[in-house]
């Protein structure tokens, strides 16, 4: 399995959020859906290390996220719904932190931004537009070498041309081996993607459904 979560809970004080015994994906390309405030974000929070909870969740079968945290996160990435930077950082500057910390293969900075059409890396975040920061936030997911890549509404703030660019850059991660879990509450029919599955998230927890 790519992916393994058994007996999650979390919670934000009193307020139970996620009630999942367990769920499962092999490698492939899911749609997770959910009404506002479902908790689809938070789901993907915990999965990427933001969030303390409670149970299990593995990655590749080798990788428990609390206890080989690091071999985890060096294998899972996400790129979040409304990304928030320090105004100050520039994106060359997030960029080339994060690559370092992923350990990117040399140039592919340059070949996610140029991909994604990101053109300002020098200057800060305080002066960018959301779609801007928004693409840096794509770029970031795709550095390393991930086995997963979580794409948090990836469609929202950025416009056409950034999308088709973005779906041709998640098409060649997928081909090679890349599971991606996607949210978003539009469809991803003109995208050409071939979604292996879909699960909602409801009643804090997560459940098959048809892909429509
Ligand atoms: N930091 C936080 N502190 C307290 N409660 C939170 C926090 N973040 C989210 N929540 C609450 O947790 C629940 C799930 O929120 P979450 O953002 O995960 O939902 P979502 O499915 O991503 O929603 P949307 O589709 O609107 O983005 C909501 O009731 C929300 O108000």
């Amino acid at each position: 399995m790519v992916l393994e979560i058994s007996q999650l809970s979390q919670y934000y004080g009193s307020h139970q959020v996620l009630d999942i015994p367990s769920w499962e994906i092999e490698y492939g390309i899911y749609w997770i859906q959910g009404e506002n405030g479902a908790g689809k974000s938070t789901l993907f929070r915990t999965l990427s290390g933001m969030l303390p909870y409670s149970g299990k969740v593995m990655l590749n079968g080798n990788y428990d996220l609390k206890k080989q945290s690091v071999e985890y996160l060096l294998r899972l990435n996400i790129g979040e719904a409304e990304p928030v930077y320090p105004s100050f950082l520039t994106p060359h500057d997030l960029l080339s932190f994060v690559a370092e910390a992923k350990n990117s293969p040399a140039g592919q900075v340059g070949i996610l931004t140029e991909a994604l059409g990101i053109h300002y890396l020098k200057q800060p975040f305080g002066s960018c537009s959301s779609g801007m920061v928004k693409k840096v936030s794509l770029a970031l997911a795709f550095l390393g070498n991930p086995s997963v890549i979580i794409l948090d509404e990836p469609l929202i703030t950025i416009d056409k041309d950034a999308r088709a660019a973005l779906f041709e850059v998640v098409k060649t991660y997928y081909a090679n081996g890349v599971t991606f879990l996607l949210s978003s509450h539009q469809t991803f029919e003109q995208e050409g993607l071939s979604i292996s599955g879909a699960y909602a998230l409801r009643n804090k927890t997560l459940s098959a459904i048809s892909v429509i």
